[in-house]
């Protein structure tokens, strides 16, 4: 398949879907991830106000703004990066304060276990696995600090031991994790992307097929809707295929197929999109072409297979092939438009074969 299908049939288009997905999704969280932490650490706060921690409860009401914040900034950027680092400094500040502090009787460093899945969860992998290891180092430091440099909460050294021990696992287990969701998750994507190109591609060809062009016409057909910008269809048929096969046999017959498509292929530009429409039909889709355009090109490809040079087993076979081609310059359906096509073909196949038609006569 040329350069041009495959980018467009490829893998890029669903990895794009996914990222689309992906995009929703963490904006979602963040949103979501904010907001109940906004109701903790208010909540938090309060009950710390009324109970004389004062120290804690400014933190927890501070950091409820943070949270807030985030979501505000995330309502008017639209960018859930900015609010993740906002949240990612609101859960690490946090984590500081509790493990300096202890919370409520000493407890605090646990919140770090939640922490954990939130970050991972909300956050992108990368920043929210550093984030993470950040906690662990923060928290080591803090444990071994000496008193007279900061002071912490005293906790038993059984506790800093565990606390660790069990810390690293986590960390352990949740990058396992993440690196096998990673790993499962770009074979999801290389496999749909493989089983979407297979089912748009035309199997003795390998051009795309009836159904990725008939995608490719309604894109058309919609940005003519928007922009008014001309498109034409050039509808081709072989001539006297069947003689090729009676001749030749079916297998001579599709080799045919195969040089045809090749040198359709490899006439058009980039952007233009020709597919194996069924049999020994193919469709040309020439975007924002005109109908001299149009023509010009049609007369080319015209040219091109009559000039290739094919040889079935013991013979020589000239190659012609008629077409019909119609410009859009109308609002109308696909199936409309590939329909004048067509008539303008069998006018082709009943003056003669071997030319192209842009006009049926009118009178
Ligand atoms: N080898 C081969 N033959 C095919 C394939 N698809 C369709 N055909 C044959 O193509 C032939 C088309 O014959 P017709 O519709 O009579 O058209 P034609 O002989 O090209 O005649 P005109 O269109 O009038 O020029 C039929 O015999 C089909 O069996 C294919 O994939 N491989």
């Amino acid at each position: 398949m040329s350069d041009q299908a495959k980018t467009a049939i490829g893998g890029d288009t669903l990895r794009l879907r996914y990222e689309t997905i992906e995009a929703r999704r963490r904006t979602l969280l963040v949103y979501l991830g904010n907001g109940v932490a906004s109701v903790f650490l208010f909540g938090f706060g309060i009950a710390n106000l009324l109970e004389d921690r004062y120290t804690l409860a400014w933190f927890s009401l501070i950091h409820g703004c943070i949270t807030l914040g985030n979501i505000l900034l995330l309502r008017v950027t639209r960018n859930p990066d900015w609010a993740s680092y906002g949240f990612a400094y609101g859960l690490l500040a946090l984590f500081v304060f509790l493990t300096i502090t202890g919370g409520v009787d000493h407890t605090g460093p646990l919140w770090g276990y939640p922490m954990v899945a939130v970050a991972l969860s909300i956050l992108r992998a990368r920043l929210g696995l550093a984030i993470i290891v950040a906690m662990l180092c923060i928290a080591l430091l803090l444990f071994l600090a000496p008193p007279s440099f900061i002071e912490v909460a005293p906790y038993s050294t059984a506790f800093k031991v565990r606390y660790t021990a069990t810390f690293l696992a986590l960390i352990l287990f949740t990058w396992l994790h993440e690196f096998a969701r990673a790993r499962s998750q770009a074979e999801l994507i290389r496999v749909s992307a493989q089983i979407d190109r297979l089912s748009q591609t035309d199997v003795l060809t390998d051009l795309p097929n009836r159904r990725y062009m008939l995608e490719r016409l309604e894109a058309e057909n919609s940005r003519y809707r928007r922009h008014q910008r001309p498109y034409a269809i050039l509808y081709g048929d072989v001539d006297d295929f069947k003689q090729i096969n009676d001749r030749y046999g079916h297998q001579a017959g599709d080799e045919a197929l195969c040089a045809i498509a090749q040198a359709l292929r490899a006439n058009l530009r980039q952007h233009d999109v020709v597919c194996r429409w069924g049999g020994e039909e193919f469709l040309v889709l020439l975007p924002e072409t005109g109908a001299d355009i149009a023509l010009e090109v049609a007369e080319k490809l015209r040219a091109a297979i009559a000039a290739v040079d094919f040889r079935p087993a013991d013979g020589a076979h000239r190659l012609t092939m008629s077409f019909g081609l119609h410009t859009v310059l109308c609002q109308d359906s696909v199936d409309h438009f590939i329909q004048q096509a067509d008539r303008k073909l069998y006018h082709a196949k009943q003056t003669g074969k071997n030319r192209a038609v842009a006009e049926l006569a009118t009178a």
